[in-house]
């Protein structure tokens, strides 16, 4: 089944467009079909540059919507390995911390590799490994109000920590690099992580690109 080059199928757009909601139902709906080695997802937040050398206060600090704050170096050395078969492990991100635990994930080469995060699309070297590559998108207010119920209840963070990162960063840099991804894009999808119809399209291409890999 591994013989053939892995699919990967890269997912990109605003912080809350739901990237991760879309990916992750994708890979749940067809786990049970093709089973753990059958299908893989990757979160490109795990790649953000460890900060273990600066005290917190200095962490709260880093544009975190710069391409610059994610080591996509190793991401595309990753997704590299992978594609030649190989295992890797992948770094594990704590947004409280805002740096990488001591622990890592090891993630096995599948046939369907799905890859998310905002600034996939950024990277030319990255934007080669992509098959196919999708576009999240939804208004940027939505994912504002779907930020802020999503990083109070999952992130650890206040309300006013939320607002004063979306002005001074979130909003500007997805202008300035999120929001032209779109031009990369072979799909676009409105409505955010639920949309069915969207996910039943790519549900069906990823069936179709597994039995080319069996026959
Ligand atoms: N279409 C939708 N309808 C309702 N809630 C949604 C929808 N899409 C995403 N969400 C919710 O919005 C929040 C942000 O989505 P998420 O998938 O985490 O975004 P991203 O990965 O792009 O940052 C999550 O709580 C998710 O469950
Ligand atoms: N320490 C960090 C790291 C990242 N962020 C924010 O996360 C967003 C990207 O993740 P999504 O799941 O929302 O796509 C990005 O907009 C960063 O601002 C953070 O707040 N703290």
């Amino acid at each position: 089944m591994h013989t053939i080059k892995p699919t990967i199928i890269a997912i990109t757009g605003a912080s809350a467009s739901g990237k991760t909601l879309f990916a992750q139902t994708i890979f749940d709906e067809l786990l049970a079909e093709l089973g753990a080695q059958g299908i893989t997802i990757i979160k490109e937040d795990a790649y953000y540059r460890a900060q273990d050398h600066l005290p917190l206060h200095e962490r709260e600090k880093t544009n975190y919507d710069h391409p610059n704050a994610f080591e996509h170096e190793l991401l595309s050395e990753h997704l590299t390995k992978l594609l030649n078969n190989q295992s890797v492990e992948m770094p594990v991100y704590c947004y409280q911390t805002h740096t990488r635990t001591k622990q890592t994930s090891l993630i096995q080469p599948t046939p369907i590799i799905l890859v998310e995060g905002i600034l996939l699309f950024t990277n030319p070297i990255l934007r080669n490994c992509f098959d196919i590559k999708v576009y999240m998108d939804t208004p940027l207010d939505i994912c504002l109000v779907r930020r802020i119920q999503r990083d109070t209840a999952e992130r650890g963070r206040s309300l006013e920590s939320i607002t004063a990162q979306y002005l001074e960063t979130v909003r500007p840099m997805y202008y300035q690099f999120i929001e032209p991804e779109k031009a990369w894009a072979d799909i676009v999808i409105t409505k955010g992580g639920k949309n069915r119809m969207a996910i039943e399209v790519l549900k069906a291409k990823i069936r179709q690109l597994i039995q080319q890999h069996i026959s």
